[in-house]
């Protein structure tokens, strides 16, 4: 039998009835937003009637009499003053206004879910905490948490964010690894999957948990507000830092607190190395650097991956060149080390003549390293000499001739890095789901927090020369030519590349663009004697 069509309103019918539910709920919302005086009114009034008969069910017998008198009369005395009823009416719906408004509950003090973890965490830090020969211990089976747990504060999932922990006097909080063991047992107690901060005051026996908001990955390139010599690594936590920088995300536009590296002759970590695992984000700290150096520096960008993510630099002015392979790159490193050792030699001729140092040797050059350990590979498979031992120079004596080097690494390549680059390298980065020995290997210190099971790209640690450890996330800067990059980020990224200057006769544009006086990338010079290098007085001729 055919099937006979539904009537045209029960075929519709769904979508209709949730088109009208909708607009039934729409309409209860703007009335309720229209009758909201009415309502708080009604309820303050509701409440006023309520508190009225409750004070006369509690009046003894023998006092209703009088108060009923003293009603009346003051009843009559408002009928009769000029206005008076008028008057009474409006303190009447004042006072009803005022009774009938929502008040949020204050809290004082855990719930009792809230206490029960409580309970819990000071029932598991008891083993730690105590010794059996203590006459009166802070910490035993069954006793108080109050006493030792002090400000807790609980997120709207009822885990604990802050807590501040008194422990006993004769807790080795010296000691590295019995730090560890609490912070374990604090971590794993709190719940995992979030990023806890310890802060140990050892004077005052009392340790400091607090779980840290993830960093904003909302900051995309943009020309940051930095004086010249400073470079923009990322953002961290507001406390960490003073400085702030104003950043802007489309309409949007708020303070951030930056993590500033400091380059130039007066730096005390003149030289960068950002280790990470395989799509951590090095590339595009990178990729970041590059575009905030190119307004007032010179970038030899050498590229070990060979994925070609730093196509949308090549040929644009201020890039001396981007090489790929292991020729290009021990020609264009040797070319670095050279001009490192020219401009040293032209800065000291012109200190013993008096004069101020020449202008080509005071724009600064960045030599901006991705995997050397692939080109080392490649360049001892063909019998070459490891690029990265012409960065010597350029680690060495750069600070003094404007020459900063930043070397990009994965963390399982990292011992194949040289001494030069791990000595002289005093700036550090780690990114990605690093373990505490990687990070602390890598910096020289251990991270301030947990590290978190899942980080985005760009997120990981910084620390510079000896300072602290700061948490990081690096602006996003995608390779603009990568499809999958969010479209706004590209187009930041577009916004900010220098354009393409017209090429010279026979020279590709980016090679033309070196600084004057600059020896050409390809042509190999005579090293310098180390006498013209340190400084020792260079006679001409
Ligand atoms: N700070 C960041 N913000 C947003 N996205 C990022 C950030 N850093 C990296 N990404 C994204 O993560 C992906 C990998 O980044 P990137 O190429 O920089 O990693 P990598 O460390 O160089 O890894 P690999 O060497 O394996 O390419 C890219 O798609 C990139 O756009």
């Amino acid at each position: 039998m055919a099937r006979r069509p539904l009537p045209r309103l029960l075929r519709g019918g769904t979508a209709q009835l949730a088109r009208t539910r909708e607009f039934a709920r729409t309409a209860a919302d703007g009335a309720t937003d229209v009758l909201q005086p009415l309502i708080t009114v009604g309820r303050g009034l509701r409440r006023l009637a309520g508190r009225a008969r409750r004070s006369w069910s509690a009046t003894p017998k023998d006092r209703r009499g009088p108060t009923l008198l003293l009603v009346a009369g003051c009843v009559l005395g408002v009928a009769l003053v000029p206005f008076g009823p008028g008057l009474a009416l409006i303190a009447l719906m004042a006072a009803a206004g005022w009774a009938g408004r929502e008040r949020t509950p204050v809290k004082t003090g855990p719930d009792p879910a809230e206490t029960a973890r409580l309970q819990a965490l000071y029932e598991a830090l008891v083993p730690y905490f105590s010794v059996p020969d203590d006459p009166a211990p802070l910490y035993t089976h069954g006793g108080a948490w109050n006493a030792v747990f002090r400000d807790p504060v609980f997120d709207g999932d009822g885990r604990l964010t802050d807590l501040r922990i008194s422990y006993p006097a004769y807790f080795t909080d010296g000691e590295a690894a019995s730090r560890a063991r609490i912070e374990k047992v604090l971590h794993t107690k709190s719940g995992r999957g979030r990023e806890y901060r310890f802060r140990w005051d050892e004077e005052d026996n009392q340790l400091l948990l607090r779980v840290l908001p993830a960093l904003s990955t909302a900051i995309a390139a943009q020309r940051f507000v930095t004086a010249p010599g400073e470079t923009v690594l990322g953002f961290t936590d507001p406390d960490a830092v003073q400085r702030t920088v104003p950043v802007t995300d489309g309409e949007e536009t708020w303070d951030a607190s930056p993590v500033i590296w400091r380059t130039g002759p007066r730096s005390t970590e003149p030289h960068l190395l950002a280790v990470g695992g395989p799509g951590a984000g090095t590339t595009t700290l990178l990729r970041s650097i590059a575009l905030q150096v190119l307004p007032y520096g010179d970038v030899l960008i050498v590229e070990g991956g060979g994925t070609g993510e730093y196509a949308c630099l090549t040929g644009r002015a201020g890039v001396l060149a981007v090489e790929c392979g292991p020729a290009g790159a021990l020609s264009s490193l040797e070319w670095a080390a050279h001009e490192t050792e020219r401009r040293l030699i032209a800065m000291n001729r012109a200190r013993q003549a008096g004069r101020p140092a020449p202008e080509d040797t005071r724009r600064p050059l960045w030599i901006l390293v991705d995997r050397p350990a692939v080109l080392g590979h490649l360049a001892a498979a063909d019998g070459h000499q490891d690029p990265q031992s012409l960065l010597q120079v350029p680690l060495r004596h750069g600070r003094a001739a404007a020459v900063t080097v930043v070397v990009a690494e994965q963390s399982d390549a990292v011992d194949a890095l040289s001494e030069a680059v791990r000595s002289h390298t005093r700036a550090r980065v780690v990114l990605g789901t690093a373990g505490p020995e990687e990070i602390a290997d890598v910096l020289g210190a251990a991270s301030p927090t947990t590290p978190a099971p899942d980080v985005p790209p760009g997120r990981g640690y910084a620390r510079l020369g000896t300072g602290p450890v700061l948490r990081l996330q690096v602006p996003a800067t995608p390779d603009p030519y990568e499809d999958a990059a969010h479209e706004a980020h590209r187009r930041a990224v577009l916004e900010l590349l220098p354009g393409r200057p017209a090429a010279e006769d026979g020279v590709p544009a980016h090679r033309a663009a070196r600084p004057a006086g600059a020896t050409p990338l390809s042509v190999t010079k005579a090293p310098a004697t180390a006498r013209e290098l340190t400084g020792t007085p260079v006679t001409d001729g």
